[in-house]
């Protein structure tokens, strides 16, 4: 089952039964998930049967399904049909004896058409008018009006355009498929008595320790524990540039250890890896629908009815009210008929978004649905997050200013043993400093986290406060001679914390984030490519400016608690503007759901990345949304591409029969040919 027409008949039959509740079709994965009633399952595959398909159960883990053997198709039949059409041609040309034009013409059916012949039947039995039936009858026509060598050669054209299309579907189906074969199936997993042994990756439980050797590829994902080397990661991000592995470093099923040996262990079952969720999210994307997808199987959905209606009224009419020739009228009839496939059309859809995905995902982007690779080129404001965003969000303290209120307390001490206890980037770097000079931690009791602020915990009987502007601020605390510290140091695009008791502010401490060398240039060709940039950010003001500027964004919004950042994705939204956001999703989950597309970065090591994001990027690199705006684009001018053609030629086909012109096995090749270069339009895609 790889076509809608196909579906479409399915659809008719189990939608029809009681014990059904609902149907979910994967084309693009040959699937059908039923959801039915306990005990409905012979009655399902029975129904399926009876439409002349066989339904297997599977059982499916990420690994399993794509194994389908390649299927052979034996070219013979089509070749010798092909010639016997030919010559059914030629000595009709030759004013050969007709039934000697009529016996080769049936030998071409015969070779190659008993299958159409036996789909359509089923078809029609169906009540269902969908391409294969219609081209049984128009076949049949032809035969009836003895125009043998006319009727063999769109039987034989007919079956080889569809075995082109399915052809090709495969095509499309295993540029994702490649993806999966490249996590090896053994591992070198170590046993309890110290000894290794290579066991099936799908064995190999969690907590588990595999080795690995230079130009291996990794079978699992893991967290690395003894060893060094550099891995291709490009399987999972796109990025062939080699990464720096060391212990507590994550590794990924699917890349290539390139340099050293080292040990992992296994942080996810086989079926569970980021490599397995990447292919799962990417199959289920082509199952739901893209907008022109809807559209094209809606409009497919009348045209076919309504041009078949138009056959029916010019094969009868002409004849019976205006007395014209039967023999002509019913011809045309006919090949009205072959022009109502909307074989083309239905199928220029979803070739291209399929082939667009797959692009992506080998590029180390996860587009979840058709929908925001098709509605991507509409993106005209992006929103980013900066904290891990622009910045590597891996600060390093920079400056302490001791204020002289604070003599008699360790309020470097205290600062560091709160922030120790945070895992905000800011506190991160106070406490990473702190460790590295040897500061020994206090004990801190009642700590909590105060979100867009910092955090307060109570040390040695006596309530501290450590954060930002605004809550050094809020506590009356500031002053002043604060300020000016603070302009002074937010202006060179730092950070700066402080800390109170709550009564007067005892230190300042600046933290400088660096930009990642990445977003400068992505964000150039996103102007480039047209898109207004804004940075949506936690922190200050004039640090948000400050970094801005040194990324070129043209716009820096500060101080922006997760509320204000929805707010500022909501504004734009409601001036017509499509907007897209990219953030860590922790204080910016609210403005990631709610703009039209919600990019997630570094998704490759987090679980709910890449399930909550429309789009997430394996890794952090922003010059990827570039990539997925310009891929979006080129998908969209090849669905316009691909549906203007399938039109097209059926709008030349349908004039030229009307003025008699017509012929139906110029139809059929016309057909065909619009197919091939539909599917191979889409298929430009996945080279992108
Ligand atoms: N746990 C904390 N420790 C220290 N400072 C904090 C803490 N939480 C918040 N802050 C301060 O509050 C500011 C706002 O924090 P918030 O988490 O909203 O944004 P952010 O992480 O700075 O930036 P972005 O919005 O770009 O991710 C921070 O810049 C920091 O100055
Ligand atoms: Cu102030």
């Amino acid at each position: 089952m790889d076509c809608p027409t196909e579906e479409a008949l399915i659809r008719k039959k189990l939608g029809g039964m009681g014990e059904v509740q609902s149907l979910d079709f994967n084309l693009m994965q040959r699937s059908l998930t039923v959801v039915h009633r306990a005990g409905a399952l012979p009655a399902v595959q029975e129904a399926i049967r009876d439409l002349g398909m066989e339904a297997e159960v599977s059982e499916v883990t990420a690994k399993q399904a794509p194994s389908e053997p390649e299927s052979i198709w034996p070219w013979w039949p089509y070749a010798a049909g092909g010639i016997a059409a030919l010559l059914a041609e030629i000595i009709h040309w030759a004013g050969m004896p007709e039934w000697a034009v009529a016996l080769l013409a049936l030998l071409a059916i015969l070779s190659c058409g008993i299958d159409t012949y036996r789909k359509g039947w089923i078809a029609l039995r169906h009540g269902n008018l969908n391409m294969i039936a219609l081209m049984s009858i128009a076949v049949t026509g032809a035969l009836l009006l003895r125009q043998w060598p006319e009727a063999a050669m769109v039987m034989v054209l007919f079956a080889i355009a569809e075995l082109i299309e399915a052809k090709s579907l495969d095509r499309a189906r295993n540029a994702i498929r490649s993806l999966i074969q490249l996590a090896p199936d053994y591992a070198t997993v170590r046993q309890p008595d110290g000894s290794w042994i290579d066991l099936p990756a799908a064995s190999v439980a969690i907590g588990e320790v595999v080795r690995i050797k230079p130009g291996q590829s990794v079978a699992l994902d893991g967290t690395v524990v003894i060893g060094h080397s550099t891995v291709n990661q490009a399987a999972i991000t796109g990025e062939s540039l080699p990464v720096e592995k060391g212990p507590g470093d994550p590794v990924f099923a699917g890349t290539l250890n390139e340099a050293g040996s080292f040990e992992y262990e296994v942080t996810a079952d086989a079926g569970h890896s980021t490599l397995a969720r990447i292919i799962q999210a990417v199959e289920s994307a082509q199952g739901a629908r893209a907008p022109t997808q809807r559209f094209v199987d809606q409009f497919a959905r009348i045209y076919t009815p309504v041009v078949f209606l138009v056959a029916v009224v010019i094969g009868l009419v002409p004849p019976l009210l205006l007395g014209a020739g039967w023999q002509d009228w019913i011809y045309k009839a006919l090949v009205l008929l072959v022009i109502a496939c909307p074989c083309a059309l239905v199928i220029s859809t979803p070739v291209t978004i399929v082939s667009g995905l797959a692009a992506a995902a080998r590029h180390g982007i996860l587009i979840k649905g058709g929908v925001y690779l098709e509605e991507g080129h509409k993106l005209a404001v992006l929103a980013l997050d900066k904290t891990g965003t622009i910045t590597h969000g891996k600060p390093a303290l920079t400056d302490t200013v001791q204020l002289e209120q604070a003599d008699g307390v360790d309020s470097l001490r205290i600062a560091t043993s709160l922030a120790a206890r945070s895992d905000h980037p800011a506190s991160f770097a106070i406490a990473e400093a702190g460790r590295k000079s040897g500061i020994e931690l206090l004990e801190v009791t009642g700590f909590t986290a105060l979100p867009g602020r910092g955090v307060k915990g109570t040390i040695g009987g006596v309530d501290y406060m450590l954060g930002n502007h605004r809550l050094i601020h809020e506590n009356g605390v500031c002053s002043p001679a604060i300020e000016a510290q603070l302009a002074h140091l937010e202006e060179q695009g730092k950070t700066v914390i402080g800390l109170t008791d709550g009564k007067q502010p005892l230190i300042l401490l600046a933290v400088a984030d660096t930009v990642k060398d990445s977003s400068r240039v992505a964000i150039e060709a996103l102007r480039a490519l047209g898109l207004d940039t804004v940075m949506l950010t936690g922190d200050n003001v004039r640090t948000a400016a400050a970094i801005a500027r040194q990324v070129g964004i043209d716009e820096a919004l500060g101080d922006q608690l997760p509320e204000d950042k929805l707010r500022a994705v909501e504004g734009y939204i409601r001036d017509g503007r499509h907007v897209g956001m990219v953030g860590d999703g922790i204080n910016d989950a609210p403005a990631l759901a709610r703009a039209d597309i919600g990019f997630a970065m570094g998704a490759a090591g987090s679980d709910t990345a890449i399930e909550t994001a429309d789009v997430a990027l394996m890794d952090d690199d922003l010059n990827k949304i570039a990539r997925f705006v310009r891929l979006s684009r080129k998908t969209r001018t090849i669905l316009i591409e691909n549906i203007t053609l399938a039109l097209g030629i059926k709008a030349v086909f349908l004039v030229l029969t009307l003025v008699g012109y017509g012929t139906m096995w110029m139809a059929v090749f016309a057909d065909m040919g619009a197919s091939l270069l539909v599917v191979a339009n889409g298929l430009r895609l996945v080279r992108q």
